[in-house]
């Protein structure tokens, strides 16, 4: 079933309803959707906003699969790029790399959702510097900043900013421009994951202090991460799996994965078939959700929900051994239109190095100085000592570095921007 199909029977008000909160953990003050699809005399809007920090991995299946469910049930759906906040969350995103961050950003959604055949005609994306620093919303900013406590306002970023011990203004202001965004993108509806319930709360609560209405909020559960007791995205590369990732390091990540026998808890194999793998598997089956385990010594595995999967799991008949394989060739197979879209954009490859480039290397080490005699300014031991005779990787003025070695290290390097600026990302599966 395409997703035109998907939309047309989503046409009753319990149709509509249910799609929109399949999957969801939480859904705060229902009521407000409900009405309004009862009403039915506009769509429902609803937006979802992404701090534009480090680069999107691929636990951003599961907000975009909510979103072709919006979508689906009719309704008007915004994407927020949030270029402020990313800058506001501990400087996660240089001022200057903020505007190409964006356009990555929209890439990368872009492509993802057409990755599970949505229509995007009807999706909108706004970023946050076009109406944020607007006069009106400016006054707003200052007048709710009057009506919420500096308490209030840290415990409600305690799951979304950095925590650091000496907290900037701006991870103040952060939770309380989320709340106001709601108005000034005049929504019913936003949607993000449980990670942001306390901000969610803030916003019910403060915005009619200033004469605004509360909207409903819905929430999507996130998925651990590939390693033991971690979250996707957290700042272990080896917990995530990027959009645009060489399948052979796709492969590997996956070897690595957490994925005890007859552990269901916290698998994070396992639940990147509950959230992505399956729900995805509709778009391409008629609308049937559909996952196939080849095993070595006994027929394929066909199942078409998480319950049986699970079961079979804890009875070990369904094992880590067959489990790994079957969820890296789906996992490649979607990931394919990606990887083919990014190597044929050269403005989307283009954006990505000038988007994420890598930091500037370590002190660049001297060369060994010939030995010009003892009698030659700046010569003595620490000179010696500094050379060290170790020249053979050089820093390059971009930050880039070369020479014998400098592929190993400009790895590392890359790793170590990912995982800076992924910290913040946290909670977004
Ligand atoms: N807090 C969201 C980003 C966001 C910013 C502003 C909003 O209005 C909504 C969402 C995140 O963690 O990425």
């Amino acid at each position: 079933m395409s997703r035109s199909t998907h939309a047309q029977l989503a046409s009753t008000l319990a149709e509509k309803l249910s799609l929109i909160t399949a999957n969801t953990q939480e859904v705060l003050n229902r009521e407000i959707i409900e009405e309004i699809l009862t009403k039915n005399d506009r769509p429902l809007r609803v937006y979802w906003g992404t701090a534009t920090t480090g680069k999107p991995h691929c636990g951003y299946f599961v907000p975009m699969l909510k979103i072709a469910d919006f979508l689906a049930a009719g309704c008007e759906v915004i994407i927020l790029l949030a270029d402020v906040h990313a800058y506001l969350d501990n400087l996660k995103a240089p001022i200057e790399l903020v505007g190409l961050r964006v356009q990555y950003y929209r890439l990368c959604i872009t492509a993802l959702l057409q990755a599970v055949n949505v229509d995007i005609a009807r999706l909108k994306f706004v970023t946050g510097s076009e109406y944020q620093y607007s006069p009106k919303y400016m006054r707003d900013l200052l007048t709710l900043s009057t009506q919420v406590s500096v308490h209030d306002a840290s415990k409600a970023g305690s799951d979304v900013v950095k925590q650091v011990e000496s907290p900037p203004m701006s991870s103040h202001i952060y939770p309380l421009m989320q709340a106001l965004d709601e108005e000034h993108l005049d929504v019913d509806a936003q949607f993000g994951g449980v990670d942001q319930r306390k901000i969610f709360t803030l916003a019910v609560e403060s915005l009619p202090r200033i004469g605004f209405r509360k909207r409903a909020h819905i929430m999507n559960p996130l998925i651990p991460g590939l390693q033991e007791g971690g979250k996707m995205s957290s700042s272990d590369p080896d917990s995530k799996i990027d959009l645009i990732e060489p399948a052979e390091v796709v492969r590997k990540k996956l070897k690595k994965a957490f994925c005890p026998p007859k552990q269901v808890e916290g698998n994070g194999v396992l639940s990147f078939v509950e959230h992505v793998l399956l729900p995805a598997s509709k778009f391409k089956n008629g609308g049937v959700a559909k996952f196939s385990v080849p095993r070595r010594d006994a027929e394929t595995k066909e199942y078409s929900d998480i319950k049986q999967m699970k079961e079979d799991y804890l009875a070990d008949t369904l094992s880590p051994q067959s489990l790994k394989p079957a969820v890296t060739e789906a996992l490649l197979e979607i990931l394919e239109p990606l990887r083919k879209a990014f190597e044929e954009s050269d403005e989307w490859r283009d954006v990505e190095t000038r988007a994420y480039p890598p930091p500037p290397a370590p002190e660049k080490k001297k060369k060994k100085e010939k030995n010009l005699g003892s009698r030659f300014p700046g010569a003595g031991a620490g000179a010696e000592k500094e050379s060290n005779g170790k020249a053979d990787v050089v820093a390059q003025p971009d930050g880039h570095v070369e020479g014998k070695g400098a592929h190993e290290l400009n790895v590392a390097v890359k790793g170590l921007a990912v995982q800076d600026s992924e910290e913040g990302s946290k909670g977004k599966a």
